[in-house]
């Protein structure tokens, strides 16, 4: 039997106790999208000022298509990063883990179609991603399987990410409900729901093995918002202080996902261990700016138009840092579109407005030779920069209808308040009109008393005058 293959440098290993914070792929991006988002997230890490030490201090992982992942494994591999001090140079590991959203649960035999654990590990994978909700809705999966599969996982030395979540919004209680700090029936229901399913997969696995949980509701996967962060905070708590958790020895940090975009992590207050981003960090600069929000601390503004041959990315100009992520139906309705059609669609429907893309993109086609290489090249990188401006547009057009609405919101809720104050101040100058006018008419009715008072005074001096005249 041949001598097995030395397994290339892996990526960063999960382990410690720092936040987690990735993103999955799913089956959004073309094979060439995905290696330009890995060049892209890797030139943003190394390039950005405390890139470094902001990485040390957080666990960023990347979970891209089967297909991609040698290409992304080479990608954050070669050429190998490097710290340089004045005296030496020396290789760092790629701050990323790159993990895979699914696995057989056997390492290798005779299942057509599977991907083994054994492989992923042989090619520098780090996680596993298990379980997700679309896999259980879509292929059947059950916590059988996602119980094999995770122990499959932890024999390959990778460690486990086992999606679990409640299916339905409320559990009959409403999201959180109770009062408001994740104590209501909905938290208990969904508490519950999910604790199967992760007692399922804990009790047949090493107690000592690393596990990542991603606590998903379904309901919130795809969504235009996530769930509260009082539900999260609520399910988490109860999660984390189950027997099944609370038992283990080996490392359990449980991550949110489902709608997670930037401004989460600081509404989860500490009560989660990451996130596990999806649609909300398909863009390099979004994916980054979450990674600074985990220590609390904002990236400084950046303008890089980096080379067709280093990631044709030339959107920084029009950076969409301070764009808000959520597009509520603009997104919804690409996703469906992309997920049907494969990369970005050709319009977006917004209710109102559908947005177009120019028709027919550039070939991008592979080419060959060094001619061949340059238009592939250029005409990749003019396809990227349609697709950005689109994006740009979708999500210019999305901020400014949030404002409006916001606006229009603050007008509404300021509208009851003010009516009352401008009647107070109507009512107010009608009662101190009247008090003036009472005023009024005493003051008239006692001149009128005293002209009369004179009046008789001077009819009686005038008769006085005259009876006191003598006949001359
Ligand atoms: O399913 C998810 C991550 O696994 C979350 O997806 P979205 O963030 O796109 O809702």
């Amino acid at each position: 039997m041949a001598a097995p293959a030395t397994p290339p440098t892996p990526t960063r290993p999960l382990s410690g106790h720092r936040p987690l914070l990735g993103v999955s792929t799913k089956m959004y991006f073309t094979h060439a999208r995905t290696t330009a988002f890995t060049r892209a997230l890797l030139t943003h890490l190394t390039s950005t000022p405390r890139a470094t030490e902001v990485l040390s201090s957080i666990d960023a992982f990347l979970i891209p298509d089967f297909i991609s992942l040698p290409a992304v494994l080479a990608a954050i591999t070669t050429p190998p990063l490097t710290t340089t001090t004045p005296t030496a140079t020396t290789p760092v590991r790629p701050p990323i883990t790159i993990g895979a959203q699914d696995c057989a649960a056997a390492d290798f035999g005779p299942l057509t179609g599977e991907v083994s654990p054994a492989v992923l590990r042989e090619v520098g994978c780090g996680m596993v991603e298990l379980g997700h909700a679309e896999r259980r809705a879509l292929f059947g999966e059950a916590d059988g399987d996602v119980a094999a599969k995770a122990r499959a996982v932890v024999r390959n030395g990778m460690v486990p990410l086992v999606c679990v979540g409640e299916k339905e919004k409320g559990g009959g209680g409403g999201e959180g409900g109770g009062k408001g700090e994740g104590d209501g029936d909905g938290v208990r229901a969904a508490a519950e729901e999910v604790g199967r399913q992760v007692a399922a997969v804990l009790e047949g696995l090493d107690p000592e093995a690393e596990v990542v949980l991603a606590y998903e509701p379904v309901w919130a996967i795809g969504a235009p918002e996530p769930a509260s962060a009082a539900h999260v905070k609520g399910v988490v708590r109860r999660l984390r202080e189950s027997e099944v958790v609370k038992g283990r020895k080996g490392l359990t940090r449980i991550v949110y996902g489902g709608a997670a975009g930037p401004g989460l992590w600081g509404q989860l207050g500490g009560e989660v261990d990451g996130l596990f981003l999806g649609r909300f960090a398909h863009q390099p600069e979004q994916f980054v700016k979450m990674l600074y929000e985990v220590p609390n601390d904002k990236p400084p503004p950046k303008r890089t138009f980096l080379p067709i041959a280093g990631f044709r990315q030339p959107i920084s100009g029009l950076s969409m840092e301070d764009t808000p992520v959520r597009m509520p139906e603009a997104i919804k309705v690409a996703k469906l579109q992309m997920a049907e059609d494969g990369g970005l669609p050709s319009s977006v429907h917004t209710g109102k407005t559908r947005f177009f893309q120019p028709v027919n993109g550039f070939g991008s086609t592979h080419r060959t030779g060094v001619w061949g290489g340059f238009v592939s090249s250029v005409s990749a990188y003019l396809n990227e920069l349609r697709h950005a401006l689109f994006i740009q547009a979708l999500s210019i057009y999305s901020f400014v209808r949030i404002q409006l609405r916001k606006l229009a919101g603050a007008v509404t809720k300021l509208a009851g308040p003010a009516g009352f104050a401008i009647a107070c101040v109507a009512l107010w100058s009608a009662l101190s009109s009247m008090h003036d006018t009472r005023q009024a008419l005493a003051l008239a009715q006692w001149t009128a008393r005293k002209d009369f008072l004179q009046y008789c005074h001077s009819v009686r001096e005038t008769n006085r005058s005259r009876s006191t005249v003598r006949p001359i």
